[in-house]
């Protein structure tokens, strides 16, 4: 018996609405158009090519599993994609590229959307302009399935949570400590605490992303029908930039109007991009008075963001800015300890310490340098020990020693003063002793990745306040003080030519 394509989708939606939320089925499936049956294939109309990267990326296995049910292995679907020409007219608009079923099939070198379309139905994006009108008889024009391809694989694959980075296996200390627990308040409570907008900042490799995204994984673990949406700012400037080329900003708009966790990764690098802020500005507010959450993140402080609109930036400070700092030496040791347990690895108690000693710049280089080491012993059929780690090292503690370090900082600025390097790391209070201390805490936080901690450490044992303090007074000091400022200045020439 010849079936009818809505019949077709309607039996579809049944098997779809057994499987997901309420909600998801609504705002995903109800807004879908059945379009055609022909040999096999079922074509549907999707609002906007975000909605069919959504349904993609979510809703694949279930779209499967009701085609498989409905039209048998042989049964295929495809979408066809509203463009919005800016006008009314609806007319089947002629794309360029060929029609017949044979080229609209992923080619097997398609990449990741060869991969997605492996198994009984292949699923490719097809734009037809105006394609709600197109007569139900005609063949719906095509676009080229490679092109299809490039935007799965640039618009999709790259924005998922990635589900290893959760607060469990984000270690805690000093460095983050804020930070991660503003991060598990908002996860907790998404769009009910201060915490919003929740910016997150800090140097490169620090676990900005990881924290982030633990908060996305943990609100879609906790709240499955919560519509949570990771995307790099490039990624938002790229989408935005597409969408006004293929006239659909109110398709980009839209899309994001329906998020209620946004998690933008990286905003500085929208600085400069006025109409992408300006987008965002208004995404931004829709949101955030709508109770939704917003997390960001970005490499610097609000203040440096410079090329970012004064309200976009007056925004943020709605919520609540915290920075991750460097990880001291307990938390590089944890962090190491964490991910031999995660990933099953050995090493030696003195090896781990060796590595957390010197290691100390960020920790995507000291999982580097991990992985380095496992694939050395792996490769050599040899354990790992102090003799190997040091030999892996090597290069890069050539590059920390090249460094200004804190032993090159106390010894300079003990000499500029006329004091014994000791004297820096005594108990005395005596007020030159305490300028110079608070001198050389000021450069050590200025020119080293040490954290606050390590260097109160390398102080006599002072805690992270105590740097904080003395790098203030230093600061004001400098402002206000003429003949401060100027043996400041000489100092950091000797810092400067390191
Ligand atoms: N506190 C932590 N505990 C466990 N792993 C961490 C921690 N901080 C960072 N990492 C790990 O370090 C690596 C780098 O972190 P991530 O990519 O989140 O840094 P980032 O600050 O976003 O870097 P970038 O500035 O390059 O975007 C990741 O593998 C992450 O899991």
């Amino acid at each position: 018996m010849l079936k009818d394509f809505r019949t077709v989708w309607v039996n579809c939606l049944r098997v779809i609405k057994a499987n997901i939320g309420e909600q998801s089925f609504r705002t995903w499936f109800e807004p879908i158009v059945p379009v055609q049956l022909h040999n096999n294939v079922l074509i549907i109309q999707v609002p906007s090519q975000f909605f069919y990267e959504w349904l993609e990326e979510h809703y694949v296995d279930v779209l499967k599993k009701s085609i498989f049910q409905e039209l048998g292995p042989d049964g295929r679907l495809e979408y066809s994609i509203v463009v919005d020409q800016g006008n009314a007219q609806s007319q089947p608009r002629t794309l360029n590229l060929p029609t017949s079923r044979k080229a609209a099939q992923p080619a097997p070198s398609a990449g990741p959307a060869a991969a997605l379309a492996a198994g009984p139905m292949s699923s490719s994006a097809r734009h037809v302009a105006g394609a709600a009108a197109a007569p139900a008889a005609a063949p719906p024009t095509l676009r080229n399935p490679f092109e299809a391809s490039k935007v799965v694989d640039r618009n999709y694959v790259n924005s998922q949570l990635n589900t290893t980075y959760t607060f469990e296996n984000y270690i805690e200390g000093d460095c983050n400590r804020l930070a991660r627990s503003a991060g598990l308040a908002v996860a907790n409570k998404p769009g009910t605490t201060s915490f919003n907008p929740l910016m997150v900042y800090g140097g490169v490799g620090l676990g900005k992303t990881h924290l982030v995204q633990a908060i996305g994984n943990h609100i879609k673990a906790t709240t499955p029908d919560k519509f949570v949406l990771y995307v790099s700012a490039e990624k938002f400037t790229n989408q935005f930039i597409e969408s006004v080329r293929i006239n659909s900003v109110q398709d980009f708009a839209n899309f994001y109007l329906l998020v209620d966790i946004l998690i933008l990764d990286d905003v500085q690098f929208m600085s400069g991009k006025d109409k992408t802020q300006e987008m965002f500005f208004h995404i931004f507010n829709h949101l955030h008075q709508a109770g939704k959450q917003i997390v960001m993140t970005s490499d610097r402080p609000p203040r440096d963001l410079n090329g970012l609109e004064d309200r976009l930036l007056s925004r943020f400070k709605w919520g609540l800015t915290a920075d991750l700092q460097s990880p001291d030496f307990e938390t590089r040791m944890a962090i190491i300890q964490n991910k031999m347990q995660q990933d099953g690895i050995d090493i030696p108690p003195q090896v781990v310490e060796y590595l957390a000693h010197s290691v100390n710049t960020n920790v995507r280089e000291l999982e580097g340098v991990l992985i380095s080491l496992v694939a050395q012993s792996s490769l050599n059929r040899r354990e790992i020990d102090l003799e190997m780690a040091k030999q892996a090292l090597r290069h890069i503690i050539e590059e920390v020693e090249a460094e200004v370090n804190l032993d090159f900082i106390q010894k300079t600025v003990a000499e500029y003063f006329s004091l014994p390097v000791e004297l820096l790391k005594a108990k005395t209070r005596k007020k030159e002793v305490v300028t110079a201390r608070q001198v050389a805490m000021y450069f050590a936080k200025e020119h080293t990745t040490h954290s606050l901690k390590s260097i109160g450490h390398h102080f006599g044992g002072r805690d992270h306040s105590t740097v904080i303090h003395s790098v203030q007074t230093v600061s004001d000091l400098i402002d206000s003080d003429k003949s401060f400022r100027s043996s400041v200045q000489e100092l950091r020439k000797k810092f400067a030519g390191k």
